[in-house]
């Protein structure tokens, strides 16, 4: 193993572990807006995620979501409000440090976006060649992946190839390949089936806690924040309106929307169990 990519691991590696250890906010959203035309995606949206914890923002379908994760990758400019990541504004960063910053930024997508004439190996060292890395390098780094997501077999396979969830583990590798610090994963199971949305979500806890990396899931079903998320942010309207630990928001949700999302009449209490 070469010194200089182990140490740099190393280093990313103190890095999350002292994040998380002092709490440190990774992503902070301050009073952000975002205005299409006539329409307001986010009205006011304050959203802070600490290092290593894993949270679920769930909306029903134009609640703002996907442009909330946008803003979080900085593919996506607020029209008012600020976006912090790692404390420092993206509005203020030159372009070769915001692609430095999203180098750290993985994606999970809902259909995978794999590309198709490359084979499993090749899809999981894309990213690594795209910032340059040297193939001894990718070789080792890839080799590590598969093996992470239990597709070594697989490696030679073209997705056309693969069930949804093999694909779903080529998408994991493929975010993890350049070290990220943050996962935003975009219904990241919403095309699965039960069985394999809960491996999944399994697989993203078990790298969750060996790692220490930041998950974003946005999602429409409460059951993928039960299972992964420690956190939950509700959104209706482009607005944020129920925050906190996904044990208290399940016990007491306090709006409506929470509460239809758990499967509640307005009236009722928590404690229902989502499966
Ligand atoms: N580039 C854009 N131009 C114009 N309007 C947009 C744009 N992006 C999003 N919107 C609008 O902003 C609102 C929020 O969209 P967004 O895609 O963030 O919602 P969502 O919660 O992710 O929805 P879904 O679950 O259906 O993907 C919608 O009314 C959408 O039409």
């Amino acid at each position: 193993m070469k010194i200089y990519p182990f140490l740099h691991q190393c280093a990313e590696r103190v890095f999350i572990i002292l994040g998380g250890a002092l709490k440190l906010s990774l992503i902070q959203l301050q009073n952000v807006s975002k205005r299409f035309a006539e329409v307001t995606a986010l009205d006011r949206v304050s959203v802070t995620v600490q290092t290593g914890e894993m949270l679920g923002i769930i909306g029903h379908s134009g609640a703002g979501k996907s442009t909330l994760l946008r803003m979080i990758n900085g593919l996506e400019q607020p029209t008012e409000g600020e976006v912090f990541i790692k404390g420092k504004d993206l509005a203020h960063l030159s372009k070769i440090e915001l692609r430095k910053l999203r180098s750290k930024i993985g994606m999970i997508f809902q259909h995978f976006n794999l590309l198709t004439s490359r084979t499993v190996y090749e899809n999981i060292a894309f990213p690594l060649q795209i910032v340059g890395k040297k193939n001894a390098e990718i070789k080792m780094r890839v080799e590590e992946l598969l093996e992470r997501v239990g597709l070594t077999e697989k490696r030679n396979s073209y997705p056309s190839q693969l069930s949804g969830g093999q694909k779903q583990r080529v998408g994991i590798a493929r975010a993890l390949a350049n070290h990220p610090e943050i996962v935003l994963c975009d219904e990241a199971t919403s095309a699965l089936d039960p069985a394999t949305t809960d491996s999944i979500l399994h697989l993203i806890q078990e790298i969750n806690r060996e790692t220490g990396i930041t998950f974003v899931f946005i999602t429409h079903e409460m059951s993928v924040v039960k299972k992964v998320c420690s956190q939950v942010a509700v959104l209706e309207a482009g607005q944020i309106v129920e925050t906190g630990d996904v044990a208290e928001v399940f016990a007491h949700p306090g709006h409506p929307v929470t509460k239809s999302f758990l499967g509640l009449t307005s009236s009722e209490g928590g404690n229902r169990i989502v499966s």
